[in-house]
């Protein structure tokens, strides 16, 4: 059962307990650009008492770069080497552990940020921001050359995604057996500033039902970011919290990491699916309303 925090010794607590604190971005410090009240403060509390701050979102609209350029366009605190995106970790899980050959290319549905680290970490992209793919002109297959080189798809959340993006990753999946069906996250909505969306599920969903098969899905809840978090950062799991909105991606990803787990009410999931009546399976250790109830512990 999740401990409801509630009083100042619950939150102080949770403080003396864990030295390093993960943060879910979406749902937990902002939901689009509109901060959720109180994270600047509760962050600044953290660092102040020493504790190590880490930020790992699913989103992969943004390479750690544009989020820093995020991060302090709110006036928040952060280090680029404090963020992982999914759109890192898919550019590691290509380059060094399906070790994608680097006369391949991989062909992408998704924003600018995910071709940034793709190509930071070496890798050659199709699709993604090419004017030649955002088009709504209709797809004609005969007019279209398939590029040999491709060995995998990889489908993010782009809000630009069209049936010419959809036809090629298509092509591209069934024409060769090898190519990877890949996926930055699987997340079914998004939580903007102004109300839910369709997530990067959302956008893969036509080429799952398409191909009839999964893609493997590199975000949250599976481990490749805790990985890559432990190729920069020394931590304790025993030590250590993830703090999210979403049951299934961010209380998920912490306990197959061996962490503890705090669900906040301000993005996705509900009280309810928490406490029932039908609860979900999947039992956070703590919930509070808000990242911003650890103001208690302030200055
Ligand atoms: O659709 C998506 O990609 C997700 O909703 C979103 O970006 C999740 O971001 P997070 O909550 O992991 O920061
Ligand atoms: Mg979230």
């Amino acid at each position: 059962m999740a401990v409801q925090l509630s009083s100042k010794e619950d939150y102080t607590n949770l403080l003396d307990k864990y030295d390093t604190w993960l943060f879910d971005c979406d749902g937990v410090l902002w939901e689009g650009d509109r901060l959720i009240d109180g994270a600047t403060e509760v962050l600044g509390i953290l660092r102040r008492q020493k504790k190590s701050v880490l930020f790992v979102t699913n989103n992969a609209t943004k390479s750690r770069k544009n989020y820093k350029k995020k991060f302090d366009k709110l006036s928040v605190e952060a280090h680029v080497d404090e963020i992982f995106g999914s759109a890192f970790a898919a550019a590691v899980y290509i380059s060094s552990v399906i070790k994608l050959p680097k006369e391949k290319k991989v062909y992408v549905i998704g924003m600018s940020g995910l071709e940034e680290e793709l190509q930071e970490e070496g890798i050659v992209t199709l699709g993604g921001t090419d004017p030649a793919d955002n088009t709504l002109t209709p797809f004609d297959l005969k007019d279209w050359e398939r590029d040999p080189a491709v060995g995998a798809v990889l489908c993010g959340l782009d809000t630009s995604v069209n049936y010419t993006k959809l036809s090629k990753a298509f092509q591209y999946l069934i024409k060769d057996p090898n190519c990877a069906f890949l996926a930055t996250n699987e997340d079914s909505t998004y939580p903007t500033a102004d109300g839910l969306l369709p997530g990067a599920g959302a956008v893969s969903a036509p080429l799952r039902f398409a191909l009839g098969k999964d893609p493997v899905s590199i975000g949250k809840p599976a481990g490749t970011m805790l990985e890559c978090i432990k190729a920069k950062h020394d931590f304790d799991p025993a030590r250590t919290i993830m703090v999210g909105d979403r049951l299934n991606t961010d209380i998920l990803f912490g306990q197959n990491g061996g962490l503890a787990t705090l669900l906040v009410l301000t993005g996705i999931t509900k009280e309810w699916e928490v406490l029932g009546p039908n609860p979900s399976p999947i039992v956070p250790d703590y919930i509070t309303n808000s990242i911003g109830d650890l103001r208690c512990l302030g200055p």
